[in-house]
């Protein structure tokens, strides 16, 4: 068996995203991705995923020629690989990550970024060529399936007028109604019985009622509100005390680990991060000050799915607990998300995923939810396949595009509908 990485592919592609509404805006109609696809001598293709700005895209083809040559084995070297790749200093320096909502970006976190897609690429080969599914590759799984839960939006029901775009059958959600309608949906088409409200778009009342309508539609079923540390402490504070009853967690209600070591300090509802605790740089201050209870991995911050694991380790030393963060993606993170995810002990809570959100995807069959989880592939690799012509179509669309869809800009996808809108400073409310 030859394990050498003979070629590397990077094919980035625009996919169909719909009005989703965030506190600094909203997505626009094609959001980017980056398919990694790693060949060895002996033929066998490996698949990964990952963000697909430029300034992701601009580190990834460096790297990918770096990956040449290399054993599809050498998980440890990317890392490696990744110090050697260098990173345009005015991607990072002073810029608030749009796309994912992580804090202030570094080079660092953009590097783990792209480790992330390639490592996943690599563990699908691996898997493949010894016949073996990733979560064996990491160790086993603990369990056959990977629960997960309703990924809430406020939305319009379609993009602006006159905006290119897919439609879809969603329909509007920008009230109370809205919301548990939406949920209903979710619950029907999915079987999630665990719903997350993405806040920050409305005001703390408008959004405290939100989720007040959904604990009365759905009562005993796990319910979390994330406004991306869109309100002060006093704010936080209030809306814990209001929904304090109903909350599995409150995610990131305030922005960095004193905002939210302060807002821990004065309630008992649980908070979680996927935003002051992101890198591992980051775990000594925010758990010795106790500002976070529950972090949310994902495995295209951390670099990868065996740094996730450390992470769910740490968590676990520390008594704090884990589950999974998701934003844009396609159904091979999806997959890399659920083999992972099936290999930690200590997952103590339903795991987030937009991918009910994307109707396109790369894959010639599209994973599926059944009762709100996805099944852990024991086939080979990821367990998934890529649709040659799929990916050629959704490429194509990202060539004919004149650069203005190719980075994630909520705050531009905004200003179409209201032409002074700027992005918000924090905190909002
Ligand atoms: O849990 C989160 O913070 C996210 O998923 C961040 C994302 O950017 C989400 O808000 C989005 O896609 O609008
Ligand atoms: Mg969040």
């Amino acid at each position: 068996m030859n394990l050498t990485i003979a070629d590397v592919r990077l094919t980035p592609i625009l996919v169909a995203d719909p009005p989703l509404l965030n506190t600094q805006g909203v997505h626009q109609p094609y959001t980017p991705r980056l398919i990694v696809e790693v060949v060895t001598a002996d033929g066998v293709t490996g698949v990964g995923e990952t963000y697909g700005d430029t300034k992701y895209l601009e580190p990834a083809r460096p790297f990918a020629e770096k990956l040449k040559g290399r054993q599809v084995s050498d998980l440890n070297g990317l890392f490696v690989i990744a110090d050697e790749v260098s990173v345009d200093d005015s991607r990072v320096s002073g810029q608030v990550d749009v796309g994912g909502l992580r804090g202030v970006q570094t080079a660092d976190k953009l590097r783990l970024s792209v480790v992330s897609g390639f490592e996943v690429a690599c563990l699908d080969a691996l898997g493949k060529a010894l016949g073996l599914p990733v979560h064996a590759l990491l160790g086993g799984k603990v369990r056959d399936a990977v629960e997960y839960s309703a990924y809430l939006f406020y939305r319009w029901a379609d993009h602006p007028e006159g905006v290119a775009c897919e439609k879809d059958d969603w329909g509007a959600a920008v009230d109370p109604a809205g919301v548990v309608e939406q949920a209903r949906l979710f619950k029907e088409r999915y079987g999630f019985t665990s719903f997350k409200l993405k806040g920050g778009v409305f005001p703390p009342d408008e959004e405290i009622a939100a989720v007040r309508a959904l604990a009365d539609a759905f009562p005993g079923h796990p319910l979390r509100l994330d406004p991306n540390g869109a309100w002060s402490v006093e704010t936080s504070l209030k809306v814990a005390k209001e929904l304090g009853g109903v909350l599995e967690y409150l995610e990131d209600p305030a922005l960095g680990v004193s905002a939210m070591a302060e807002v821990s300090a004065g309630t008992g509802v649980p908070l979680a991060t996927n935003m002051c605790v992101t890198t591992f740089a980051e775990i000594k201050e925010a758990f010795s000050r106790d500002a976070v209870q529950v972090v949310l991995s994902d495995h295209h911050y951390w670099g990868g799915l065996r740094n996730t694991r450390q992470l769910a380790a740490i968590c676990r030393t520390f008594g704090v607990g884990v589950s999974m963060h998701s934003n844009t993606h396609l159904g091979i993170s999806l997959a890399a998300m659920t083999h992972v995810a099936s290999t930690v002990p200590n997952l103590q809570h339903a795991c987030d995923s937009h991918y009910p959100w994307q109707s396109e995807d790369v894959l010639t069959r599209r994973l599926t939810f059944e009762g709100g989880r996805v099944a852990v592939s024991d086939a080979p690799g990821l367990g998934v396949e890529l649709d040659r012509e799929k990916l050629q179509f959704l490429h194509r669309r990202w060539l004919d595009d004149d650069g203005a869809l190719r980075e994630r800009d909520d705050a531009a996808a905004m200003r179409v509908a209201e032409p002074g809108w700027v992005t918000p400073s924090v905190p909002r409310w």
